[in-house]
């Protein structure tokens, strides 16, 4: 499938501190790409410069095969953003706002398919100084959708919303893809993109410590094994030896990679005359997955 955006070797540094490190992923066309990571792992940062709005230091970007940069601004007709607030103006009515920003074409129809699909109807001919949070937060979303554009970016978008509006807004962002709209959204907290995402990005510390499909990230992020031996120092090293890597924890624990993780394990602790005292398996849900992925260590170069 094509690629509607590339994102190639993204270095970034404010001042003398580097927050991007050699970034690479696509989006695909149809896609819904979650990126994932803690605050501060460049996430926001990621969508300014996909979107042109700051200077980068090295890197390509490409959006339906056109450069984006600071200065190249073109291929941002067909774009759809929200990047951490909505602009509110507040003696603007709801409506009022989706005019400025939806296009001549089908302007009536797309105002109103998107305000009845993100539940607005009773408020969107109110000024917007009266509406709450979620209500702000999901006009700054309709401005994003009302052209039906390309390729989507939403920074922290469930932000305020109740569970109604973020159900609301997965089912429309589905029928979007579904239609060929490409999406890349960033949120900080993996469950709550579980059940939209096609594939995944896990940044840290402004590099990507995982990519993959969301359905390969639950089925293989689930199971864990804690070993107990005569000799956990000795077991340790001979298993990193062994190219197998560890969770970093006090215990010895080893996340399953494939049906094989358990015997390389138990067969590398053997030839290593480590005696063997315990196994125990343990189940993880997503959001510890996560905690394990991105509670590294942080590395010099990060400063
Ligand atoms: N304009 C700026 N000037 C200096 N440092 C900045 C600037 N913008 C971001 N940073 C720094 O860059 C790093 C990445 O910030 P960014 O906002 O991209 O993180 P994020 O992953 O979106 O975080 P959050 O989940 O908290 O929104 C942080 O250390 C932040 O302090």
């Amino acid at each position: 499938m094509a690629n509607l955006l590339s994102v190639q070797q993204l270095d970034k540094s404010f001042g003398n501190r580097r927050v991007l490190h050699g970034v690479n992923f696509e989006v695909a066309a149809g896609h819904i790409v979650a990126l994932v990571g803690p605050n501060g792992a460049g996430k926001s940062t990621i969508m300014k410069a996909v979107l042109g709005l700051i200077p980068t230091d090295g890197g390509h970007l490409t959006i339906d095969s056109q450069p984006v940069s600071i200065t190249s601004h073109q291929a941002l007709a067909h774009v759809g953003a929200l990047i951490e607030y909505p602009g509110i103006y507040p003696f603007l009515t709801g409506k009022q706002h989706l005019e400025l920003f939806a296009d001549k074409e089908n302007r009536d129809t797309n105002m109103t398919q998107i305000v009845e699909a993100l539940g607005m109807t009773s408020y969107i001919d109110h000024k917007a100084k009266q509406y709450s949070l979620g209500m702000k937060q999901k006009l700054g979303i309709a401005q994003a959708l009302v052209n039906h554009p390309k390729l989507v970016i939403l920074d922290e978008p469930m932000n305020g919303l109740d569970p109604q509006a973020v159900k609301d807004l997965r089912d429309y962002i589905r029928k979007m893809a579904d239609q060929g709209t490409s999406f890349l959204i960033s949120s900080h907290i993996l469950s709550e993109l579980e059940k939209l995402a096609d594939d995944v990005l896990i940044l840290n510390h402004g590099k990507i410590v995982q990519q993959s499909s969301m359905g390969e990230l639950v089925a293989s992020g689930g199971t864990s094994y804690v070993i107990t031996t005569a000799d956990d120092a000795s077991a340790k090293t001979a298993l990193m030896a062994a190219g197998l890597q560890l969770v970093p924890a006090e215990k010895i624990m080893i996340r399953q990679q494939n049906e094989k993780t358990l015997n390389q394990v138990l067969q590398t602790l053997v030839n290593a005359n480590i005696e063997i005292t315990d196994v125990v398996k343990v189940q993880h849900d997503l959001e510890e997955s996560f905690l394990d992925m991105v509670n590294t260590p942080t590395t010099k170069e990060d400063k």
